[in-house]
């Protein structure tokens, strides 16, 4: 994401708005020049009319172009803020995981909400304010040597000294934006972190702890922001310490010399205006310098969270991708793949398996095994560090996203929920399902009873994050959400973990339905899951250990025979 290229696509706006302010610039110089000649005019008994009605135009015009200026930067802002973050979303959204987890959702909501704002408006305001300002500026000036060049040069002299000044402080005020950028984005992410675990920190009783630190994240933001405010202050009076001096100066001398009748009075008259009007923009300047400086840290920031690395970008260039899948092919197979989250030790080691195209596969171990990992890279969420995956015979890294995602349903081990209503999370995978394949779905997923007791029925709101159903309901949701997709492969992580003994019994018979269409992959705990699988994978520290039946695992493995001895003796004190 290129934030030059979005401003470019703006560009006729901008320029227009930047033509309409010179104009309107132009007509603001010649305000003052007028008025001298009026003076003249008046002084000499010449008429009037004509140099009145001009002074009245140009203060119209001027008006008029002043507002056409600044409608159509405004405009030309609010479009390059929506391209950034419509841009940055869709980036965001198809980040890799990998990359994407190393962010901070706090700071990232910052960027993408503020900094984007910061950046785009201050930097086409502020551009366009200061190619105006520099007209404004070097106009007067120009005008002013016509005038009286002596005059000019003691004017400079004020003003260059405290422009000098003005410039420093505007390159603090830069340093400090970015710092002040820095610690907002620091506070949102410690917001969203106890947010997002609320009920956590009350059960802790930890919402004093967690205030205090909230508090000095927020006081970190309050200093640096002052620290913006102090040096941006000092910005104005310095200009006007610079004004006042060279007007006393310009006045006293210029009605000296109006005395000796070396100047007339007229061209003190204009000259005195044109210094008023050096000193508005070239304040506008240095404040547009130091918005500028500001944006620039934004533009900083966000150009940073834009260069996420894409999935997309991953797939191998230049392998030709066999459409179609060949109809005998395994659903899934590993073939000696190793993994590693960033450097970590390896998680996955050598891993080989093989899983029919239809059938119940689970996979069973000891926390820690690397299971989820294992579904994680048949999502394509991470890219195995070795060894190749392949999905309905087609390696992974050659197919693109969407294919190997439609391909394969995952269900999540905690599943979560989106906004909207039961209807927009069920077909969210697939949503031209019709009514038909959604009553089978909640039949499948034991949902139909309790979605008939809602009032609004399908078309009922869910709360964020699924707030409103307990958790078997969220779970036995994602899985219909994912029979509506009707995937090759149906991955399944623990979906039995929060189901109570009924509906478990009653999903086992919807996972038996799927699995006679396309492979289903379980992660299980619960033995009476397993035993129903038609081969069960058992994987310890990240290497499968035996493939086999109950039966048989439960004869020739040791670490399966000691898993399914607890989850025998779990089961049956639950009973
Ligand atoms: N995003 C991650 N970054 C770094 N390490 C991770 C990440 N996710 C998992 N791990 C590590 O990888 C190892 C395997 O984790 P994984 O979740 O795949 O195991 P699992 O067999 O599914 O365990 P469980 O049954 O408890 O869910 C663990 O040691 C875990 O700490």
């Amino acid at each position: 994401m290129n934030l030059r290229d979005i401003v470019r696509r703006h560009r006729t706006l901008l320029i227009t708005g930047i033509a309409l302010g010179l104009a309107g610039a132009a007509a603001t110089l010649a305000q003052p020049w007028m008025l001298g000649r009026l003076i003249k005019a008046v002084s000499r008994d010449e008429p009037i009319a004509w140099p009145i009605t001009l002074i009245a135009l140009f203060f119209l015009a001027d008006a008029a172009l002043s507002a056409g200026h600044a409608y159509a930067i405004g405009r030309a802002g609010e479009n390059i803020v929506y391209d950034t973050r419509r841009i940055l979303g869709g980036r965001l959204l198809r980040s890799r995981i990998p990359d994407f987890s190393r962010l901070q959702l706090g700071d990232v909501f910052a960027r993408t909400v503020s900094d984007t704002s910061i950046a785009c408006l201050v930097i086409a305001q502020a551009l366009a304010q200061m190619v105006t300002s520099v007209f404004m500026v070097a106009g007067s000036l120009l005008l002013m040597a016509r005038l009286d060049w002596k005059l000019l040069l003691t004017t400079v002299g004020c003003l260059g000294a405290a422009s000098a000044g003005a410039l420093l402080l505007a390159r603090q005020v830069r340093r400090a934006a970015l710092q002040n950028r820095e610690n907002v984005g620091a506070f949102g992410s410690g917001l969203q972190r106890v947010l997002g675990a609320l009920t956590t920190v009350k059960a802790s009783r930890a919402e004093e702890r967690e205030t205090g630190e909230l508090a000095a994240l927020a006081d970190r933001a309050r200093r640096t922001g002052i620290r913006v405010t102090a040096f941006g202050s000092l910005l104005n009076p310095m200009m006007n310490v610079g004004t006042q001096l060279s007007l006393a100066v310009v006045i006293s001398w210029g009605m000296a010399r109006v005395a000796t009748g070396s100047l007339s009075a007229a061209d003190l008259t204009s000259f005195v205006m044109y210094l008023f009007y050096l000193v508005s923009p070239l304040v506008l300047l240095f404040i547009s310098i130091s918005q500028i400086q500001q944006g620039r840290a934004a533009v900083q920031r966000v150009t940073e969270l834009g260069a996420i690395p894409q999935e997309e970008e991953e797939t191998a260039p230049g392998e030709p991708h066999a459409s179609g899948t060949p109809a005998d092919a395994p659903a899934v197979r590993f073939e000696k793949v190793g993994f590693a989250y960033q450097d970590d030790a390896p998680v996955l080691r050598d891993v080989s398996f093989t899983t029919p195209r239809r059938g119940l596969t689970a996979i069973v171990g000891p926390s820690g095994a690397g299971k989820t990992t294992a579904f994680q890279l048949i999502e394509r969420f991470h890219l195995p560090d070795s060894g190749t995956i392949r999905v309905a015979g087609q390696d992974l890294t050659r197919l693109p996203l969407a294919e190997l995602r439609s391909l394969v349903g995952y269900v999540e081990q905690d599943a979560p929920l989106l906004r909207g209503t039961i209807r927009e999370n069920l077909t969210y995978a697939n949503p031209s399902a019709d009514d038909t394949e959604i009553a089978r779905a909640l039949r499948l997923a034991h949902l139909e009873d309790f979605v008939a007791t809602l009032p609004g029925g399908l078309d009922t709101e869910l709360g964020e994050r699924g707030a409103g159903l307990s958790g078997g309901q969220r779970q036995r949701l994602a899985i219909a959400r994912t029979l509506l997709q009707r995937p090759a492969v149906i991955l399944l992580d623990e979906v039995t973990a929060h189901l109570d003994s009924d509906t478990e019994a009653a999903l086992r018979d919807a996972i038996t339905e799927a699995a006679r269409e396309c492979a289903v992959l379980a992660i299980a705990h619960r033995l009476s899951t397993i035993v129903q699988a038609d081969r069960i994978i058992v994987m310890e520290e990240g290497r499968v250990r035996a493939v086999g039946t109950h039966r048989q695992l439960l004869q020739d493995d040791e670490v399966y025979r000691r898993l399914a001895l607890q989850q025998f003796a779990g089961e049956e004190a639950a009973v």
